[in-house]
């Protein structure tokens, strides 16, 4: 069942025609479906439902108040990368029980942050990071729960970019020192060891990778409990892929749980999963306005009014967003365009050579697969404001997140009292 849909020719989200919505919110801004992310975090749950696995949303991905809300609903923990993100996971009703901390420069006050809060696993990267980590628990008279994130030395991800488990990437331990660090971490005070973590890479498309990195934790757990560590957790991180409209298409969720299965089961660990895009990614769009087309001289311009700063994807990792018209015309002759949004950079463009139906300026688009990595991944840049959000259930709608006034974009600034 799809959510974004046609219905006689007018794009619908859930119950709402999108014209309708951008008449009334304006363009460009983000429309997520509801059922579309319970639906998603429940088929990734339910995959393992007969295990005691926690499912710990990647709050990257789309960290809205009201995403994290819904999820957090269906029973999902929440993968938190900074204080910021550990606020948010808090302030949505996540129990800090269910709660993870990623990322390779977690600071004092961030450490201090989710020891208060009593979160469930730090995932370490570092043997620094490990030592203050002992150190500032210490200070405030806590037990860490910690994971060591190891780097298999694996190459995958669906680009360059986005690849985190090769050895000349800066995320996790190098897998020659693991060993050593996990015994270093049995003689600190203030650090319980719970577990191994990887994660490999984002927008996975094939399984092969995840099955060689997650058999390589399966034998460092061996040889770790073989060195009378107790390791009772694997966090296999994020990264399962989704289907972007163009390339091949991922793995089902299933899949994915089958062979985790087979190569887990005689671990006898809780697993952790901290998936993002596979949740968010295919519950949102962004619904853009055409302003001008243009005709160069080598390339036709469909110049739309949502650009680099509101979905960046296209602009760093080349990646491909379906467009389609949000009121589709069956009988309109297609044309090969470059979709370029106003900002003043040559990177600023959403399509390349792209087949699409021509169209008038004033009319609507909606970009495909923007739920993830998209809102969260934007600026200000060109003092652009901060596009809105809108959540859809059935036919009720509600703005998560507004545009931001000229002045609440600038009140952060000040002039300098020396200056008149
Ligand atoms: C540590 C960690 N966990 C989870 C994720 C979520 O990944 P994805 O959105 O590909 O599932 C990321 C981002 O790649 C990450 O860095
Ligand atoms: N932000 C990326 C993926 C990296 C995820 C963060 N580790 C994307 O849009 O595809």
């Amino acid at each position: 069942m799809h959510h974004f849909d046609y219905r006689q020719d007018r794009l619908y989200a859930e119950d709402i025609d999108i014209s309708a919505l951008a008449e009334k919110v304006g363009t460009p801004f983000y429309v997520y479906s509801e059922a579309t992310l319970r639906r998603h975090i429940k088929v990734f749950s339910t995959a393992f439902a007969d295990t005691d696995a926690l499912v710990a949303y990647s709050v990257k991905a789309n960290p809205n108040l009201a995403v994290l809300r819904i999820l957090a609903s269906e029973g999902a923990g929440a993968d938190v990368v900074s204080a910021g993100e550990l606020t948010r996971a808090l302030h949505a009703g996540i129990a800090p029980e269910k709660i993870v901390f990623s990322g390779v420069g977690k600071t004092t006050e961030e450490m201090e942050a989710a020891l208060n809060a009593e979160i469930y696993q730090f995932n370490v990267e570092s043997a620094p990071e490990l030592e203050a980590l002992n150190n500032i628990a210490g200070d405030l008279d806590k037990i860490a729960p910690v994971a060591i994130r190891v780097n298999p030395d694996v190459a995958a991800g669906g680009h360059d970019k986005i690849s985190t488990g090769r050895k000349e990437d800066k995320f996790g331990v190098p897998w020659t020192n693991a060993r050593a660090l996990y015994a270093r971490a049995r003689e600190m005070q203030n650090i319980r060891i719970k577990g191994v973590d990887l994660h490999i890479g984002s927008q996975i498309a094939d399984l092969a990778p995840f099955e060689t990195a997650f058999e390589k934790a399966a034998g460092l757990i061996k040889d770790l409990r073989e060195d009378g560590c107790t390791i009772e957790r694997l966090d296999l991180g994020g990264g399962l892929g989704i289907p972007y409209g163009a390339g091949t298409i991922p793995p089902h969720p299933n899949d994915y749980a089958e062979l985790i299965k087979r190569v887990t089961a005689p671990l006898d660990v809780q697993l952790i999963f901290e998936p993002g895009r596979m949740i968010a990614g295919n519950a949102g769009l962004l619904v853009t306005k055409l302003v001008y087309v243009k005709e160069g001289e080598a390339r036709k311009f469909l110049i739309v009014d949502a650009a680099m700063n509101d979905l960046i994807r296209p602009a760093l990792y080349d990646a491909h967003h379906d467009i389609i018209p949000v009121k589709r015309d069956m009988d309109a002759v297609n044309a090969r365009y470059d979709v370029v949004g106003p900002v003043c950079e040559s990177s600023d463009y959403i399509a390349k050579a792209r087949n699409l139906p021509e169209m008038a300026p004033g009319e609507y688009m909606a970009i495909m697969s923007a739920g993830a990595y998209g809102a969260s991944q934007s600026s200000q840049y060109n003092t652009r404001p901060l596009i809105p959000e809108v959540l859809v259930n059935g036919d009720k709608h509600a703005i998560i997140r507004r545009r931001p006034t000229f002045d609440e974009m600038t009140a952060l600034e000040h002039y300098p009292d020396w200056i008149d």
